[in-house]
């Protein structure tokens, strides 16, 4: 379970003139579902979001618990159940070939150095990705890097998968792959997306809106509120 205890960002005024800038307003959730969607406009709070559930960013008011551990005060607890899958898949991927980047996640659980390159090979075949094995990640294209870090991350193995717009390089057979992908996993997976049928296929979605949360329930409901939002400018319209 995740909660947000009252835990919000807001960022002090840089001069005496600036007024404090609210990213994302103190708000209060119990996160338990298996499939939660984020949407919402650029810049409106959602990577901040998804952020404070790993400890990324830490809240400044309130607090975020992933199974009772404080993400602030106890990351390195969090950081072992929560995997968190960057917009930008080189953010995350550090080393220079596939294979050695999906072996540096299974280094805990696999000893054995035999062992662990298997395991990195399997984790590639299940998204059709072993023929990437040996390749630099410098030289894959977007979407590729995209799975390899999906591969990357699920490898690891923690119970929460948070993804920050998991499918923006992807083209749409390897777009339902992902979200095929992602379906079957036994962990909560929490996203972030613009992609409002991928959106729409969650249990729960929260609609965030300049910093707060406007809309929360049944992911079809909160698309729905969504588009009311962009087409005339309030949720409940
Ligand atoms: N540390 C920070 N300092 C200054 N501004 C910040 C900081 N973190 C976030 N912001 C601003 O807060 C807003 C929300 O950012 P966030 O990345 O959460 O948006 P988003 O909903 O994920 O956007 P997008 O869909 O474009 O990825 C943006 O305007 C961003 O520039």
């Amino acid at each position: 379970m995740i909660r947000f205890n009252s835990a919000g960002l807001v960022l002090p005024a840089e001069t005496p003139e600036q007024e404090p800038r609210t990213v994302l307003a103190p708000c209060t959730l119990a996160l338990g579902e298996r499939r939660i969607a984020v949407i919402g406009a650029n810049g409106s709070g959602k990577s901040t979001l998804l952020r404070m559930i790993n400890g990324l960013v830490s809240p400044s008011t309130g607090t975020v618990q992933v199974h009772g551990f404080d993400t602030a005060r106890q990351a390195k607890e969090v950081r072992s159940r929560v995997g968190f899958l960057f917009t930008d898949p080189l953010s995350q991927l550090v080393m220079p070939v596939v294979c050695e980047d999906i072996e540096l996640s299974l280094k805990t659980s696999h000893k054995n150095r035999d062992a662990r390159s298997a395991a990195a090979l399997a984790a590639l075949a299940r998204l059709g990705l072993e023929h990437l094995a040996e390749r630099s990640i410098y030289d894959l294209s977007g979407g590729e890097r995209q799975l390899v870090a999906l591969c990357s991350v699920l490898a690891a193995g923690q119970d929460i998968l948070v993804a920050d717009e998991p499918t923006t390089l992807l083209d749409l057979a390897n777009n339902e792959l992902l979200q095929d992908t992602l379906d079957a996993l036994d962990q909560q997976v929490i996203y972030a997306t613009h992609d409002l049928d991928f959106a729409a296929r969650a249990d729960r979605a929260l609609l965030v809106s300049g910093g707060h949360i406007v809309f929360d329930g049944p992911a079809a409901e909160a698309v729905a509120a969504y588009r009311r939002l962009v087409k005339y400018g309030s949720v409940t319209a």
